[in-house]
């Protein structure tokens, strides 16, 4: 049985189908990228899928239960973490206390109540200062684990987001453009890092622009287009397809 089997997924904004019936399923432990064009509904797939959007149509099942309308919160529980495009960090906290908000997600029932509870927490909680400073020397930013948010540089921050989303203890990880707006280097430590986390048993969904690091990654691509499923294979299969070379690749060749 895969982990997440997502079936005929429609959402419309006003009149604007930006999601529409689409299926595809993900075993567990891959890296499964979704591509397409701007537009073509990524980013609507993935905040439908982590419970920010309500479907208007269809299921999202993760191990055999139908979690479509359930919050982030809920989902959270059940495992399913993520990043976003823009950065959500809070710049007023550590580098630490950020990466320990995800643990307080995974551990909280209601999001309020762990943020008004975390200036307590943080002085009592070792425990989870020690796993948020494990976590922040998995993804290489083990010199910021004293540092202020707001006196790291952006690349560091990107990585500390996903610190923060594996301080939920995710069994499913969905990165939104993780090289968004990195240099060549930062992006492969990102691919690095990304290859990392999968090797540690989380199965990752990856939205990115970055064809290089989505090709490099992948064991599954779904490719949308105006918020169809165009297509869905392995990058190879996806590379060939000639629907994909011209609503896509093709503008890239
Ligand atoms: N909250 C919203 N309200 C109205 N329309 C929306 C909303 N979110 C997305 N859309 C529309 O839905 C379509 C899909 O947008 P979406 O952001 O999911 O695409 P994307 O593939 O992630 O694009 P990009 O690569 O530029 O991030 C677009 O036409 C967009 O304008």
């Amino acid at each position: 049985m895969p982990l997440l089997e997502v079936r005929q997924l429609s959402k419309v904004f006003g009149g604007v189908k930006a999601v529409q019936n689409v299926s595809f399923s993900i075993d567990a432990g891959i890296v499964y990228s979704v591509i397409g064009p701007n537009g073509a509904g990524k980013t609507t797939l993935f905040n439908l899928i982590t419970g920010v959007y309500t479907p208007s149509e269809g299921e999202i099942v993760l191990d055999g239960e139908n979690l479509a309308g359930k919050s982030p919160n809920e989902l959270a529980r059940r495992g399913v973490a993520r990043t976003f495009q823009n950065l959500q960090v809070c710049m007023n906290m550590s580098a630490l206390e950020n990466v320990m908000v995800g643990a307080h997600l995974r551990l909280d029932r209601n999001l309020i109540k762990a943020a008004l509870r975390f200036p307590g927490l943080v002085g009592r909680d070792r425990q989870l200062r020690a796993e948020a400073a494990e976590l922040m020397d998995f993804v290489g930013l083990e010199k910021y684990v004293g540092a202020r948010a707001d006196c790291m540089p952006y690349g560091a921050l990107k990585r500390l987001e996903i610190a923060r989303a594996l301080a939920m203890k995710p069994r499913l990880l969905f990165l939104d453009e993780p090289a968004a707006g990195l240099n060549p280097k930062e992006t492969l430590e990102v691919d690095e890092l990304v290859r990392k986390v999968a090797d540690s048993g989380v199965t990752v969904v990856l939205v990115e622009h970055d064809m290089k690091m989505v090709m490099n990654l992948s064991d599954r691509i779904l490719v949308l287009d105006y918020g169809k499923k165009l297509a869905e294979g392995t990058g190879e299969e996806v590379r060939r397809n000639p629907d994909v070379i011209a609503a896509y690749l093709g503008a890239h060749a």
